[in-house]
């Protein structure tokens, strides 16, 4: 078993963008001094990233998770659906009860449903008992973006050929996100 505390910043992404994300997030958490632990969800994730798939003591052991997901028709990706049909057994121990856990998203448009997938990416968490978070207007970048980042979560707009860079108000929610995640996590212990 894992033993020192660590944050789970659990993805799907097939070019990147989600990924991006979740660096950014990562950097949020560490930030507080706690690790984050980046993982995926399925072998078909085409970034070519090192980060390996997920496991049973990751989500069991995790002091929270930040999730994300590319945006699929306004909802999480079918991977990302899949995994969490398979954690049954944690809903029915509890394992994640009162972890708190937050989400995030890319999506090519910026009204293309960016929004509606950070709230259905939140409805597993909430039925796993997990305490949701998302941004708080004390971060300057929720008013000043023109790209991604709401309240419920960080954003990034990927463009039609997710060829957008991350917008500075875009990694600046992503951090806020993940100093709040990391911060929370410390205080629940
Ligand atoms: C099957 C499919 C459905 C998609 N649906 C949407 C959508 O509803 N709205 C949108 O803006 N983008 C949509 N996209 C685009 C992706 O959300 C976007 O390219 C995202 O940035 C990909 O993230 P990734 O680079 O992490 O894979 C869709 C892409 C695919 C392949």
């Amino acid at each position: 078993m894992t033993t020192s505390p660590f944050i789970l910043v659990l993805y799907y992404s097939r070019h990147g963008s989600v990924l991006n994300l979740a660096k950014q997030i990562a950097k949020g958490i560490e930030s507080q001094g706690i690790e984050a632990k980046i993982r995926t969800v399925s072998a078909r994730d085409e970034t070519e990233s090192d980060y390996p798939l997920v496991t049973q003591d990751d989500l069991v052991s995790c002091l929270g998770i930040a999730m994300g997901s590319p945006c699929r028709f306004g909802t999480m990706a079918a991977p990302l659906k899949t995994f969490w049909e398979s954690t049954s057994i944690n809903w029915l121990s509890g394992d994640l009860i009162d972890k708190p856990a937050c989400v995030f998203t890319s999506s090519s448009s910026l009204h293309g449903g960016n929004e509606a997938t950070l709230l259905t990416l939140s409805l597993p968490l909430l039925h796993h008992g997990m305490l949701l978070m998302g941004v708080p207007y004390s971060e300057p970048e929720l008013h000043n973006t023109t790209s991604g980042g709401t309240p419920y979560g960080a954003s990034h707009v990927s463009g039609l050929n997710s060829s957008n860079e991350l917008t500075y108000s875009e990694v600046a929610i992503c951090k806020t996100l993940g100093q709040r995640l990391a911060i929370t996590a410390q205080k629940l212990g």
